[in-house]
């Protein structure tokens, strides 16, 4: 339970805000076994509160190592669960994170080159700036400077206007939307790197792709902004780890530092974001979040134990304005008082119930009965969500289309009127039983899971011992395939994803097994990672999670990307 945008829990380390920067050298807080311990230059610089005379000296010298080698650090989107519309009436809702994420890749150029690049091809932008020219002196002036460890609390107008000259000179030709597109990206970059880098860092490009839908309601920006910051820390050796064995506390630390900067990226392009989009995509799993009325902080609280369930995510591809729904539910509930406060109320009950169940010592996530409930949930959030008239025809259309394999649960997520609905899978789909896939029509297919639990109770229902598909899974997979060429037939776009995986992770250096026997590992090079091909080739060669085996639908995380779990050990 914690401020905006922060997951810190009580009993943790506080951040060391309380050092002054001559004490607060990086060294103490990154051991040199740390993946990111050779990676000097920046960090060598004094302005980033380190003194050289405290830096060992093989350190030094690798100071003038021409060239680093390059890693890549990524961080996931977000869904909400329960809770939307009604969380910005005060009460609470849950999200959480999914396996889209987005992949930021920091390749060294050599010292001759005075540059910093952003390649950022998803939105076809890409910007060089001379790093002699940005405005180091008005970020590093007395009063404005931060260090790595200080609070931002707002973005100070001051240095917004020193950026400015910076961001007018970016894609002058493109329409103006996406340029809007490529200034929202370059400012949150740019605001980051003036505080935490400085005039001595290296040449760098900074290459990003991202699997996550851009603006429909999961967080691609709040991803993007964990990236940058994840990554310029990891620069300015302000992060200890992430490896095995890490205390919880010191995990929990290093995600709050990453989360801290992301809000300030964030604060960049959505002025005065609620902090949760950031929190659950540096930290992962899932949080309770609730607005309170100021001065009190926001609560965000994680909920570690939220299990990693089997996800389907489906874009509608209809744009829509989160500004416009809240406005619909805030012009009804004027025009009905009594009526939608009580919906409003349910809504925040829908999010308690599943809460209260979450966090109970008796949970257990592979009981179809708890499942169940969690299902029940989102079947009732969705029917509320509709009464409070943010639904869409499109949103509808696909509940209906997924109502008819009964193959889970179905509500929109997000603003509504647009964006995106998820679905949690059922543990066996109702044609299982019923042999026809029909629901009743009404958004509640008949449900079978109550008597689940002679045949296969895993959600994941793979017998590896045998590599045998089990007849539950193969069911699964056929009514998935063929719900895909319906949506997409509709114009719609499926996602298989899980719910409430890792937050942000680090891969240094950038190098992974991909199966194709290159000693040592495959370097991934901005060539490379620029030509891999949609989602699939995005994930196939640097996600996260090891490749979807023919038939499998299983994933585990791949070797070599690590990440700070402060729930390992605590829950
Ligand atoms: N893949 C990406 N590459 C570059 N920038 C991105 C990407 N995804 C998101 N962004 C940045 O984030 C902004 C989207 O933020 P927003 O409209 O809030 O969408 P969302 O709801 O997905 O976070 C974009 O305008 C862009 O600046
Ligand atoms: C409708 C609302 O509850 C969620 C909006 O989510 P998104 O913009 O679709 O990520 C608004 C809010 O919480 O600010």
């Amino acid at each position: 339970m914690a401020a905006n945008g922060s997951m810190r829990k009580k009993n943790h380390a506080s951040p060391d805000s309380h050092k002054s920067p001559s004490t607060a050298s990086h060294s103490t807080q990154t051991p040199d076994s740390s993946p990111v311990a050779a990676m000097s230059p920046v960090l060598l610089s004094p302005s980033n509160g380190s003194s050289s005379q405290n830096v060992p000296p093989q350190l030094l010298r690798k100071q003038s190592s021409p060239m680093m080698p390059s890693f890549m650090v990524s961080a996931p989107g977000k869904v909400i669960v329960y809770g939307e519309h009604a969380v910005v009436h005060g009460k609470l809702a849950i999200a959480a994170a999914i396996s889209l994420r987005s992949y930021l890749l920091v390749s060294f150029l050599s010292k001759s080159h005075r540059t910093v690049t952003l390649r950022f091809p998803d939105i076809q932008f890409e910007h060089t700036w001379n790093i002699d020219d940005l405005p180091w002196d008005t970020f590093s002036a007395k009063g404005k400077k931060k260090y790595y460890y200080e609070p931002v609390a707002s973005l100070d107008p001051d240095l917004m206007e020193a950026i400015q000259p910076h961001l007018d000179t970016i894609s002058p030709n493109v329409p103006e939307s996406a340029r809007k597109r490529h200034q929202n990206a370059a400012v949150t970059f740019l605001y980051l790197y003036l505080s935490l880098a400085s005039r001595k860092s290296p040449p760098c490009v900074y290459t990003l792709r991202s699997t996550i839908p851009i603006g429909a309601g999961l967080g691609s920006s709040a991803s993007i902004a964990v990236c940058l910051s994840a990554a310029l820390l990891l620069q300015i050796r302000a992060l200890s780890g992430p490896h095995q064995d890490q205390p919880p506390a010191e995990c929990s630390l290093q995600i709050e530092r990453i989360n801290r900067w992301a809000f300030v990226g964030e604060m960049c392009i959505h002025g005065n974001p609620s902090g949760v989009d950031n929190t659950v995509s540096a930290g992962g799993k899932a949080v309770l979040y609730q607005r309170r009325p100021r001065p009190q902080p926001d609560l965000v609280a994680p909920i570690w134990n939220f299990p990693e369930l089997p996800l389907v995510l489906v874009n509608t591809r209809q744009s829509r304005s989160t500004a416009v729904e809240v406005a619909k539910v805030a012009t009804l509930k004027q025009a009905h008082p009594a009526l939608v406060e009580n919906i409003l109320d349910a809504i925040g009950r829908v999010t308690e119930s599943a809460h209260e169940l979450l966090t109970s010592p008796d949970f257990d996530s592979k009981s179809p009965a708890a499942l169940k409930h969690l299902g029940d949930l989102i079947t009732i959030n969705h029917g509320l969500l509709v009464s409070l008239g943010v639904s869409h025809p499109k949103l509808e259309r696909i509940r209906e289309l997924i109502d008819h394999t009964g193959i889970g649960w179905t509500k929109l997520t997000g603003a509504g009127g647009g964006g995106c609905a998820i679905t949690i899978l059922k543990p066996q789909p109702t044609t299982l039983h019923n042999g026809h896939g029909h629901g009743n029509g009404n958004g509640a297919a008949h449900d079978s899971s109550e008597d689940d639990s002679s045949t296969d109770s895993s959600l994941t229902d793979l017998d590896t011992s045998s590599s045998i598909l089990s007849s539950t899974t193969k069911l699964k997979h056929a009514i998935l395939d063929s719900l895909e060429v319906k949506l997409q037939n509709e114009g719609f776009e499926k996602f298989e994803t899980t719910l409430a995986g890792d937050g942000v992770g680090v891969l240094w250096p950038a190098v992974l097994h991909n199966g194709n026997e290159e000693e040592g590992g495959e370097e991934i090079d901005q060539d490379k990672f620029l030509r891999a091909e949609g989602n699939e080739g995005i994930e196939r060669l640097v996600g996260v999670s090891s490749v979807r085996a023919k038939g499998r639908r299983d994933l585990d995380v791949r070797e070599g990307w690590k990440f700070w779990r402060p729930w390992e050990g605590e829950v």
